[in-house]
């Protein structure tokens, strides 16, 4: 299993969230946050205003999938979310040691 993490435009979240169930995704987890990547210093566009950079608002969203499904998940979270302009983004993908289900004790792939 991995975890998938991406950081995102906030008003691509729909997009992502469609793209991922598209894609047998059941389950994820969005925080809201802010960050900023290599456009320090220059100007966003959010909502229509104009941001001078210093830490933009975006949603990060966590998915844990199994392992046959990384690539997939990547590809539709990668369409979705781009818009072409800077501060699309940004996916991290890292290992998985277990996953539980609560209500029922199912394990890792069964889990998720
Ligand atoms: N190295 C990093 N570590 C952790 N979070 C990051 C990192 N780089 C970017 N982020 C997060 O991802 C968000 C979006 O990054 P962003 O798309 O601006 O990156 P970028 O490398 O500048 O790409 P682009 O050239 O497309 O703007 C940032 O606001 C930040 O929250």
């Amino acid at each position: 299993m991995k975890l998938i993490t991406s950081i995102i435009k906030p008003f691509k979240l729909d997009e992502v969230r469609e793209a991922l169930a598209e894609v047998g995704v059941t389950g994820l987890t969005v925080t809201e946050v802010k960050g900023f990547g290599r456009q320090k210093g220059h100007t966003e566009l959010y909502r229509g205003a104009e941001y001078v950079v210093d830490f933009l608002p975006k949603v990060k969203v966590e998915v844990v999938v199994a392992d046959d499904r990384v690539d997939s998940a990547i590809e539709a979270i990668t369409k979705a979310a781009r818009t072409g302009k800077i501060g699309d983004g940004k996916i991290f993908v890292s290992p998985i040691e277990q996953a539980i289900r609560i209500r029922t004790g199912e394990t890792n792939d069964s889990a998720v």
